[in-house]
């Protein structure tokens, strides 16, 4: 699967042998194996090891990534070499500010890069990080960059709507893929429909997610569902080229692209 058909994208703490096991059996498309926040400081080298022996094993026909701690942590060295030699698709930065940091990341791991952008620094500098070879993907991270904001934690996204729509507007300016931050409420499946609609609204291609059971909400709103890929069927089947009428409105050459795209993220997630 494209990185940029994926839907539902799952964080878990590679220091948790059980939530990969799981992970196995859950319907996201990709997941994201933690060395960074959710692991203690204590547990990063068991995590490690068993995010190397995890991505080896396989998830099945999921994309894999583990994200490893920011340039400034003790650690940084030693997960950048493993991963180099490990079966991940990609490797998630955190904290990213400038593009060099994914430059060298990218120099010695081999590995696609996905930045995470977190901060105010971040977000001015989502250009040239996107354009940065070895960049494929961004991913907000909105509790470090509400923090940076000064946003308190009680306020809705409103705060963070210029910065959500400038990371897209990087990430799709450089031609790659782009994703929404966690929810971290666990137990209200409205809350994050909401936030799920208003990401895939933005423009945002998925989610990315804390719990397994959040996964159906993304994969649903994220996902073409089967009335807008009739229309593109439609859509395609009725285009002759040029401006026309469609079922009431106006369609050019661009929509019948737009509708081939469509019909390639539904066949690409099934
Ligand atoms: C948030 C959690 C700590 C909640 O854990 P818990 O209350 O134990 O969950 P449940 O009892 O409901 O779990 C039920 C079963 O599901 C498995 N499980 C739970 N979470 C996951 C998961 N993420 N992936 C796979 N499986 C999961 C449990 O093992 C149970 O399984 P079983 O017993 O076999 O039935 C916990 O959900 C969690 O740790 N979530 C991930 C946290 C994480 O990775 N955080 C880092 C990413 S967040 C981020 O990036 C923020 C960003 O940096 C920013 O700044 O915004
Ligand atoms: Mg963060």
């Amino acid at each position: 699967m494209l990185l940029r058909h994926a839907r539902s994208l799952l964080f878990l703490p590679a220091s948790n042998p059980r939530a990969i096991a799981k992970a196995r059996s859950l319907p996201c498309d990709m997941v994201i194996l933690d060395l960074e926040d959710a692991v203690p400081p204590h547990a990063k080298q068991a995590a490690l090891d068993g995010a190397v022996e995890a991505l080896g094993e396989g998830f099945g026909g999921r994309i894999a990534a583990v994200r490893i701690n920011a340039e400034d942590a003790p650690s940084h060295g030693t997960e950048m070499v493993a991963v180099k030699g490990s079966a991940a698709d990609y490797v998630v930065l955190p904290k990213v500010e400038r593009a060099g940091q994914v430059k060298d990341v990218f120099a010695v791991t081999g590995k696609p890069v996905i930045a995470m952008i977190e901060s105010a620094r971040g977000v001015l500098a989502a250009p040239a990080i996107a354009a940065e070879e070895g960049c494929a993907g961004l991913f907000m991270g909105n509790n470090d960059l509400r923090r940076d904001l000064g946003i308190p934690p009680s306020a809705d996204r409103a705060g963070l709507s210029y910065a959500m729509q400038a990371v897209v507007l990087a990430a799709r300016a450089a031609g790659i893929a782009v994703f929404d931050g966690v929810f971290n409420r666990l137990d209200d499946e409205t809350g994050l429909e909401v936030e799920c609609a208003e990401g895939h609204a933005l423009g945002f291609d998925g989610k990315t997610l804390i719990h397994p059971g959040q996964i159906p909400v993304a994969n649903q709103i994220f996902g073409p569902d089967a009335q807008a890929v009739a229309d593109a069927r439609r859509l395609i089947e009725a285009a002759t080229g040029g401006a026309e009428r469609f079922e009431g409105r106006m369609i050019e050459t661009m929509h019948v692209e737009e509708a081939r795209a469509l019909i390639a993220r539904a066949d690409a997630v099934g």
